[in-house]
C-alpha cells in the first residue's frame, strides 16, 4: 500500500486547527504551512476560512504569495473554504484596494455577499459527485461566486430561499473551493473529496 498523502493547512490566519482535525480523521498526514519551503513537502494544501484581507497581507509579508501562485500553477491540489475561496479566485469584488489573491480558479467572487456576521446561516447544498444527503452548509460572512470561466465547474448551488441558485462550490482541475465551512459542521465528505483529488482518484 502506498503511504498516505501529506496535506498542509496554510497557517497564516483562520480556522487552521479545525481543518487539521478533519484531515486527521481521514487518515492523511497533516502539517501547518507557514514558510514557502514547506510547500515542497505537501501533496495538497487547504487555505482555511478567516479574513481574506488579513490573510492576503500576511501572505505577502511572509513571502508566500508568489510561491503559492507557483505551486498552484504547477498543479498542487488546493482547497479553499470561505476566505480560502477568495484567495483562490482570479477576480474579486468588494475587496480592499490592495487585496491580492493567489488566484488559480477562473471565477469572480464577491466578498461578504451573503451579508454580515449576524446574518450567518445554514443551508442545504447538494454537491455534484458527493454521495448521500446534501451538505448542511454553514455560511459566515461568506462570499458567493458571481461568475465562472469555461473551465470552472459549479458543483454546488444554494437550492432554496432568496439565495437559490447562488454558486457556493466550484472545482477547476485540482482546485476546489467552497463558500462555506465543512470543517466546522462535522461532515467530512468534502474533505474526503479533496483527499481523493490529492490521491488522483477524483
Ligand atoms: N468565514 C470567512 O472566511 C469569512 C471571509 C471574510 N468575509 C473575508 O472576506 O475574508
Amino acid at each position: 500500500m502506498s503511504a498516505p498523502p501529506t496535506i498542509g493547512v496554510l497557517a497564516l490566519q483562520g480556522d487552521i486547527a479545525e481543518h487539521l482535525r478533519v484531515l486527521g480523521g481521514l487518515g492523511v498526514r497533516t502539517r501547518s504551512v507557514l514558510r514557502a519551503d514547506q510547500l515542497d513537502d505537501v501533496d495538497g494544501l487547504i487555505i482555511p476560512g478567516g479574513e481574506s484581507t488579513t490573510m492576503s497581507k500576511l501572505a505577502v509579508r511572509y513571502d508566500l504569495m508568489d510561491p503559492l501562485r507557483k505551486h498552484v500553477g504547477e498543479g498542487l491540489p488546493v482547497y479553499g473554504t470561505c476566505a480560502g475561496m477568495i484567495m483562490l479566485a482570479d477576480r474579486i469584488l468588494d475587496g480592499t484596494a490592495d487585496q491580492q489573491t493567489v488566484g488559480g480558479i477562473d471565477m469572480t467572487v464577491r466578498r461578504n455577499a451573503f451579508g454580515r456576521q449576524s446574518e450567518s446561516f445554514e443551508a442545504q447544498v447538494g454537491i455534484d459527485g458527493l454521495a448521500g444527503d446534501p451538505v448542511e452548509a454553514l455560511f459566515i460572512r461568506a462570499p458567493w461566486v458571481e461568475s465562472i470561466g469555461t473551465d470552472t465547474v459549479a458543483i454546488g448551488q444554494v437550492s432554496s430561499g432568496d439565495r437559490a441558485g447562488r454558486i457556493v462550490a466550484v472545482r477547476q482541475g485540482s482546485l476546489l473551493a467552497t463558500s462555506f465551512h465543512p470543517e466546522l459542521t462535522g461532515d467530512a465528505r468534502i474533505h474526503g473529496l479533496f483527499v481523493d483529488m490529492v490521491k488522483g482518484q477524483a
